[in-house]
């Protein structure tokens, strides 16, 4: 465990002394204070914490979707605005948001067809091309490339949002709790479609959970936050070893690691009282 750290590089994801300050009527609500992070390109990072303590308040800065009130943030050299012109952040949301009168295949592409004429526009060199219908096999989709949105499950379109957010080519993915709509049983196996598809991919993804378990399954780096004012407690680095299939979750190691993240965050907690 070590503190959040700031630095700045065109390699790098930092975030230095960030803070946002939330003004409703007469209240504020100090949203953010301080936040500093530093993460290198490949590193699969979730915000984790309880509600309220700013995980998607940040998510949305790095996005480039809300403004902040001081501190600096550098996506690989560029700024959330940049990088969203650039077409160089991949959001998945919460719910699947794909358009009904699509095939699942033409969702998927869509994104990567707007990056690509994008780049045109703007004469930058070609992104790595993601071939769909692989991506969307590796997600267990490869059946229904064909299907209309209406025609999956929940837990298949949320894996058709995954599979959009890889094949879209921008070098960040961000992800705002894309599971939580999801039953328990469908939560689990997405999770081990997500985590085998980015184990061969990785690309930078920031994760935003309330779930210990989820986090250290996934992550790299589990950023703890705690609530009022919402800030990095500590930063967990998850070293189980990859790649991280099904056995990971019933063993000892995993399970001590779950414990561990439990613990810093009721100490973020009871340091507060
Ligand atoms: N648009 C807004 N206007 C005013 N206050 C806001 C706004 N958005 C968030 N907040 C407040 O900022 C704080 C952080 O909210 P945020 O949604 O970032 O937390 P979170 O950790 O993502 O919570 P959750 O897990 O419930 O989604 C909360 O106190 C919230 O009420």
């Amino acid at each position: 465990m070590h503190d959040g750290v700031s630095a700045d590089s065109g390699q790098k994801i930092a975030i230095h002394n960030l803070s946002k300050t939330y003004t409703r009527g007469d209240q504020t609500v100090r949203a953010l204070s301080d936040v500093n992070l530093s993460f290198s390109e490949g590193t699969f990072v979730t915000l984790f914490g309880p509600s309220g303590c700013g995980k998607t308040t940040l998510l949305r800065i790095l996005a480039g979707l809300e403004t902040h009130d001081s501190g600096d943030v550098s996506l690989f050299g560029e700024t959330p605005q940049q990088a969203t012109r650039a077409k160089n952040i991949a959001w998945v949301p919460q719910s699947a948001a794909l358009l009904p009168w699509l095939s699942i295949r033409a969702n998927v592409k869509l994104s990567q067809m707007v990056n690509r004429a994008a780049d045109h526009l703007a004469g930058v060199r070609k992104r790595l091309p993601e071939d769909a219908d692989q991506v969307l096999a590796d997600l267990g989709l490869a059946d229904f490339a064909d299907a209309r949105p209406a025609q999956l499950s929940g837990g298949m379109r949320q894996r058709a949002a995954i599979a959009r957010g890889f094949v879209q080519g921008a070098p960040l993915m961000l992800m705002d709790e894309p599971f939580s709509a999801l039953d328990e049983l469908t939560r689990d196996a997405v999770r081990l479609r997500l985590l085998d598809v980015w184990e061969r991919k990785r690309k930078t993804v920031i994760f935003v959970t309330h779930s210990a378990l989820e986090a250290v399954l996934l992550s790299d780096k589990v950023v703890v936050m705690t609530p009022r004012p919402g800030r990095v407690h500590a930063v967990v680095d998850i070293d189980l070893p990859r790649p991280r299939g099904r056995a990971v979750l019933d063993s000892p190691e995993f399970a001590a690691k779950v414990r561990e993240v439990q613990h810093i965050l009721r100490q973020g907690w009871e340091a507060d009282e």
